[in-house]
């Protein structure tokens, strides 16, 4: 019998619905990467119902664990101070969804290294992505670094990884090198952990 394709534009009117919409859409065994970026872009940002996650440190950016996702994504916050940003990284083999819950981030988009990479990386692109929109990167777009350039305001945003996961390789942008990086939370649902690892800044 012929089926009949939906295709449902999902809106998030509050971050909790957000959330249930999420488990639905990743319930099914096929996930539609234009369906959660839609639906996480139509999420208009409100600090009331973020805040409780959004706990921020001095030295380097937090991420702060909202929801696991059943097990099929974690949705987490992170937190950028001013100047804050992560080195040039992959994610993983994971999809990665990345909205702006506040202020602007700078994505700087790679090339992989070549194999024995020892040379300067390969610079792709970058743009400034700002409050409320939803940009979406994985291993085979790229590496990228992340930053808020901002000196006065602070950054938060809201990612998506499917499947979880909780290293990284980060690479060293003059040579090219890799390094496994273990990443952990600086809170979960609200409370502090007491061990947190986010990735060193690398200060090009
Ligand atoms: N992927 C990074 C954040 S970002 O710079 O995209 C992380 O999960 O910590
Ligand atoms: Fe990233």
């Amino acid at each position: 019998m012929e089926q009949l394709v939906q295709t449902e534009m999902w809106k998030a009117r509050s971050l909790e619905e957000l959330v249930r919409i999420l488990h639905r859409l990743f319930a099914e065994d096929k996930v539609s990467v234009e369906e959660v970026q839609a639906l996480m872009e139509s999420y208009e940002s409100n600090p009331d119902e973020w805040l409780q996650y959004a706990q921020f440190d001095q030295y380097r950016y937090t991420r702060n664990l909202v929801d696991n996702g059943n097990g099929k994504f974690n949705l987490m916050i992170l937190c950028w101070g001013e100047g804050h940003g992560s080195s040039i990284h992959d994610h993983t083999d994971s999809h990665c969804f990345m909205k702006i819950l506040q202020g602007n981030l700078k994505e700087t988009l790679f090339e992989w290294p070549e194999k024995k990479g020892n040379g300067e990386m390969t610079k792709k692109s970058e743009r400034v992505l700002r409050e409320n929109q939803c940009a979406y990167i994985n291993d085979s777009i790229g590496l990228h670094r992340v930053e808020n350039i901002s000196h006065t305001e602070t950054a938060v945003s809201l990612h998506l990884y499917s499947p979880p996961f909780d290293s990284c390789n980060t690479f060293d942008q003059r040579t090219g090198h890799k390094h496994k990086v273990k990443m952990t939370f600086y809170s979960q649902f609200g409370e502090r952990t007491h061990c947190a690892t986010a990735m060193p800044q690398e200060n090009n």
